[in-house]
């Protein structure tokens, strides 16, 4: 029987991370995936949901540049659009691919053994890996890395079909743009391809949303910007809306609505989208003997170790937060408290995240919903884009910066918020002060370069310091610093 220093089960972003990290520590890894290398990272996910993105915001721009010169746009095309889709989604899979081939090479490093099947844990020490055929294998290791990710939720009462009713497993594979769908689930995914298919032009949207305003997790200052955005796009927001039934009729999709006051109404479109969260995959991954304690939202782990010594858990069938960069970074932690010895916990805090919507919306730590539901106190500034020279010279002034600091004069950086044009990257800059536990003095000090974007985030620390080019009080609707003391704002006086 083969044996390894180190197995881990799945190659999407955290396993390979973890793979990876494995050979730096000069160890013999086995990676095993069962179908696409990359996992949710890249194929019908990420890297391919994120060129949809760039390709429908290309469009919406040149169809609105084109109307001011009263000229009429071409007929978008999907197949070109999906080919080039596809085109990204090889790319980056035959990168990782050669890469693999590339380590498992005597010439360059004898640590990488890659092996396409399924994998389970027979027991705490051995992995059987089924590759299909009849063709079975059981491999002997130390540790073991769970890497297994997640897959879009079913709500069994839905007719998923991937054809006409889909998940984001299947909204991909399209023959053409429908002429209208649904999308059930207002949070990240739904409101990222409402975002798509409305920038395209060719598809009439409809999201349903369960409480009064989509994406429920992110601010309300937020959310009004892109609801408004994505009304203007002709996208039909079902508020307070609960999905009490949904059929394929004649090919097509029949839903029908109940509201709040009891009323119901019945919409005809051509399909429809479920983005009604994950969940993670760890069904049969496991032989009962080897006990691994699981929770309804995943693995429960101690820092990426699980409850059995030897077996680790990271990225998205953990309970915790489902991106790649959480995942590599878990996975890479895994990895390091197994073979080294690291120095810190894992630290949550400086996560940077971007959804793709109109505009983009790039956060760093908490925000003000989060805030509020901790009980934290807090100073908040915010700069209108209008006032960065940057936005105003791309003609293009919609939207702000927010940062959030604590409600004392150390003024540690909680969180920030961008949303507009460039949004991704300007939070660069903070995400590394908050990991350093900074405070905002350096940021101050910082000298960006001019025109940017980043200058508007120095013009709110200057805010906080008392030292802007701006006074808040002159420029009401433009900026703001407050403070937020249970909940209740009030304007700081300088
Ligand atoms: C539409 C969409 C858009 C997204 N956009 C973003 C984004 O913009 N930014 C961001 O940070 N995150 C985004 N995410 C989330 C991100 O893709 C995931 O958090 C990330 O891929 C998780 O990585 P993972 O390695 O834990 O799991 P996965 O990517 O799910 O990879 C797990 C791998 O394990 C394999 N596997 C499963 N079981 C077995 C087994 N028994 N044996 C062998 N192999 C197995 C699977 O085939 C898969 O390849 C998006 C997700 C979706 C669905
Ligand atoms: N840009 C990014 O970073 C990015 C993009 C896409 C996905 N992701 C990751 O993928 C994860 C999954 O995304 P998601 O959008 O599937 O999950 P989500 O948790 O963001 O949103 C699910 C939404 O579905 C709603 N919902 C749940 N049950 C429902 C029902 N029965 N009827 C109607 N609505 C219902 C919820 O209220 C919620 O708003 C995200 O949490 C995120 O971590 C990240």
């Amino acid at each position: 029987m083969e044996k390894f220093d180190l197995v881990v089960i799945g190659a999407g972003p955290s396993g390979y991370a973890a793979a990876m990290r494995g050979i730096d520590f000069k160890k013999k890894v086995l990676l095993i995936e069962r179908i696409n290398v990359g996992g949710a990272g890249v194929t019908n996910g990420a890297l391919s949901s994120k060129t949809w993105w760039e390709l429908s915001r290309e469009t919406a721009s040149f169809l609105k540049n084109i109307k001011r010169f009263n000229l009429q746009g071409p007929q978008i095309n999907y197949k070109e659009i999906q080919s080039e889709v596809r085109r990204a989604v090889d790319e980056r899979k035959s990168l990782l691919e050669d890469h693999m081939a590339n380590l498992a090479d005597a010439r360059h490093s004898e640590y990488l053994t890659f092996k396409k099947g399924t994998a389970r844990l027979v027991s705490q020490h051995e992995v059987e890996i089924d590759a299909g055929h009849f063709e079975k294998e059981i491999v002997k290791t130390d540790y073991v890395v769970l890497a297994t990710g997640s897959r879009p939720r079913h709500l069994p009462e839905l007719p998923i079909d991937e054809k006409i009713v889909m998940t984001s497993d299947g909204i991909e594979g399209m023959e053409d743009f429908p002429e209208s769908m649904v999308i059930v689930g207002a949070g990240v995914i739904g409101c990222e391809y409402a975002t798509i298919f409305s920038g395209f032009g060719r598809t009439k949207v409809h999201l349903i949303d369960k409480g009064d305003r989509i994406l429920p997790f992110e601010d309300a200052d937020i959310v009004n910007v892109i609801e408004r955005n994505m009304e203007n796009s002709g996208v039909l927001i079902h508020r307070n809306s609960r999905l009490v039934r949904m059929e394929i009729k004649h090919g097509r999709v029949e839903y029908e609505l109940e509201y709040n006051d009891g009323s119901k109404e019945v919409f005809n479109v051509e399909k429809a989208l479920v983005a009604v969260g994950r969940t993670p995959n760890y069904e049969d991954l496991w032989h009962d003997s080897v006990g691994i304690s699981i929770s309804k939202r995943g693995i429960e782990d101690n820092d990426t170790q699980t409850n059995v010594s030897n077996i680790y858990a990271v990225g998205d069938i953990t309970a915790d937060i489902s991106l790649v960069n959480v995942g590599e970074l878990e996975g890479r932690y895994a990895v390091e408290k197994i073979f080294g010895d690291p120095q810190r916990k894992l630290l949550y805090e400086n996560i940077s995240t971007i959804m793709f919507l109109n505009p983009e919306v790039a956060g760093v730590g908490i925000n003000e919903t989060t805030a509020r539901e901790k009980g934290i106190d807090y100073k908040v500034v915010t700069l209108d884009y209008s006032c960065i020279p940057r936005a105003i010279a791309k003609r293009n002034t919609q939207g702000f910066i927010k940062l959030l600091v604590t409600n004392d004069v150390h003024m540690k950086i909680l969180g920030m918020k961008v949303i507009g044009n460039h949004a991704s990257s300007a939070i660069q800059a903070v995400a590394l002060l908050i990991s350093m536990d900074k405070g905002i003095e350096e940021l101050a000090e910082c000298v960006h370069p001019h025109p940017s974007i980043t200058e508007g985030i120095q013009e709110c620390v200057r805010m906080l310091l008392g030292k802007s080019l701006f006074k808040p009080h002159a420029l009401k609707g433009k900026l703001s610093c407050r403070t937020s003391t249970a909940g209740i704002y009030a304007d700081i006086k300088f």
